[in-house]
């Protein structure tokens, strides 16, 4: 299973970056536009800077093919070619993939709210492919279904597709997504927060600790094998 953060916030990713088993971080224009006015391909550099080998993901915003292509080449030519180009799939969008895949572009076919759209997205061959869960739940479309019909079908044809399932708002979603088959999830830090944030975890530990202290007087085994010397 990948994880993936869904933000560009730099001091988030940083933190999470220490935490997460941390596969790519992804944005879009309105994930972008939650931190003001950036130096754009700055801000990207960083963050490419701080996570290493994991991918990034970046939004085109062309609204025909042409513009869609030339947005690619832009953001390739300040971040290089390891860069992912997310390209929503409508039919300028999918015309692009096409286009991006047989350059060799690694491209995240992303804004994904029917089976047909990833279904020609994967024949296309997108690297990923962006299903939005909670979009989809909010118009009473089947997320579960969906993102299982395209595992199937990325089994089927042994396409080297993977889903990349997005638009969380809980926990309850991401298991979901990754029981019906998604190879990889991208969520804000908000979800990550929510998995550790449970008072029993919490409790757990302190008990543990509570218990530890209480046989032997001191906070940790490191302080044991001193108190041993
Ligand atoms: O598509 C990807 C990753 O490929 C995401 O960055 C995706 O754009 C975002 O998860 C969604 O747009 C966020 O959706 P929402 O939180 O606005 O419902």
């Amino acid at each position: 299973m990948e994880f993936m953060l869904d933000t560009i916030n730099i001091e988030k990713i940083r933190y999470y970056q220490s935490i997460l088993p941390l596969s790519g971080v992804t944005s879009n224009p309105s994930i972008i536009k939650k931190e003001r006015k950036i130096d754009l391909f700055a801000h990207f550099k960083e963050i490419k800077q701080l996570i290493g080998k994991a991918s990034l993901h970046v939004q085109v915003v062309g609204e025909t093919a042409e513009e869609i292509l030339a947005d690619a080449q832009v953001i390739m030519d300040h971040l290089g070619k390891d860069i992912f180009i997310k390209v929503p799939v409508n039919e300028p969008g999918l015309a692009a993939i096409k286009q991006l895949k047989a350059k060799g572009v690694n491209v995240t076919a992303t804004a994904i709210y029917s089976e047909m759209q990833g279904y020609l997205a994967i024949a296309a061959g997108a690297d990923y492919v962006a299903p939005y869960y909670n979009r989809m739940e909010n118009l009473n479309i089947d997320a579960v279904a969906i993102i299982k019909a395209l595992a199937m079908e990325i089994e089927r044809t042994q396409s080297q597709t993977k889903i990349l399932a997005a638009s969380f708002k809980n926990v309850a979603q991401v298991n979901q997504a990754c029981r019906q088959g998604a190879h990889s999830i991208t969520a804000s830090p908000d979800i990550f927060a929510q998995v550790f944030g449970m008072p029993s975890i919490h409790r757990a530990v302190t008990d543990f600790k509570k218990d530890w202290e209480e046989t032997f007087g001191v906070k940790d085994v490191k302080a044991l094998e001193e108190s041993e010397q």
